[in-house]
């Protein structure tokens, strides 16, 4: 066997070893990790308050620090009512237009799609559920199915909310409901409708409630806090 044969035989020893090290590596670690994410239920935290409270906001922040994906169930709404050939687009413009809250059907169906589609297995739900018959189709289809948190829960003065929401359909959100028609309705809404289910959940312990009127980087600071103490990192 000449010196060259050796080196290439060495090599290709060296390589095949190396290989199953790495194989055998990852097949007790990463593989076992990644089976037991993938037993675990995802955790999901609903995230409430009124209309222009920042839950829009605060989510982009968390989602950046905390590595959770962010459904907000307003723009999942907004992305099905334009989406091409949805049967449900006219009836979501209504229901927007008028700050209703659109058939839990409609609402849960996007929110589970999307959980199906995402690698990730920590979820805020961002400005659900807001009524009883959201609570209801939510129990019926998705409780067993996840591993429920707790609400974080933006309280804010409505002068600030209507401002806020005033503000950003000055600034060009395109949103056909940040005006001051719609903006009354919603808040009727909010509270006739959201804020019994807010005060569901702090009956049963499940609401960690933030003051919402400071600037946004106060409250993050609240919110962080809220998460370290809830064991996420
Ligand atoms: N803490 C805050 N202080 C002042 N303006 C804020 C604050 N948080 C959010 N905003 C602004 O108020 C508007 C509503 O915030 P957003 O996060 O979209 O609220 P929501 O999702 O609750 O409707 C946006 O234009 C946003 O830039
Ligand atoms: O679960 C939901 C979430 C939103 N909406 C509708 O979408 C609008 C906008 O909600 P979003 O959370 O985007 O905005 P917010 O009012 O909190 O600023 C609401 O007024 C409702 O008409 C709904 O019907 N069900």
């Amino acid at each position: 066997m000449n010196k060259l044969t050796l080196n290439v035989y060495a090599y290709w020893t060296r390589s095949t070893i190396n290989y199953f090290f790495d194989f055998n590596k990852r097949s007790v670690t990463t593989i076992a990790m990644e089976g037991m994410r993938s037993l675990e239920k995802p955790k999901v935290i609903f995230v409430l308050g009124g209309p222009g409270a920042g839950k829009g906001t605060q989510c982009s922040k968390i989602v950046e620090r905390f590595k959770f994906e962010h459904l907000s169930a307003g723009d999942l709404l907004r992305a099905e009512r334009a989406r091409e050939g949805s049967e449900y687009g006219a009836l979501i413009d209504e229901y927007i237009r008028n700050g209703k809250i659109v058939p839990v059907e409609v609402t849960c169906s996007l929110l589970e799609n999307a959980m199906k589609k995402s690698s990730n297995n920590r979820f805020l739900v961002d400005g659900f559920p807001r009524n009883q018959d959201n609570l209801d189709g939510w129990n019926r289809q998705m409780s067993d199915k996840v591993d429920f948190q707790f609400v974080l829960f933006f309280d804010c003065p409505e002068d600030v909310c209507v401002a806020r929401c005033l503000t950003r359909g000055q600034s060009g959100s395109g949103r056909l409901d940040d005006n001051i028609e719609s903006l009354k309705k919603r808040i009727e809404t909010y509270n006739n409708d959201s804020m019994p289910i807010i005060k569901y959940f702090e009956e049963m312990g499940k609401v960690e409630k933030i003051d919402a009127k400071y600037n946004a980087d106060d409250i993050f600071t609240k919110v962080e806090k809220i998460f370290y103490k809830s064991g996420f990192q």
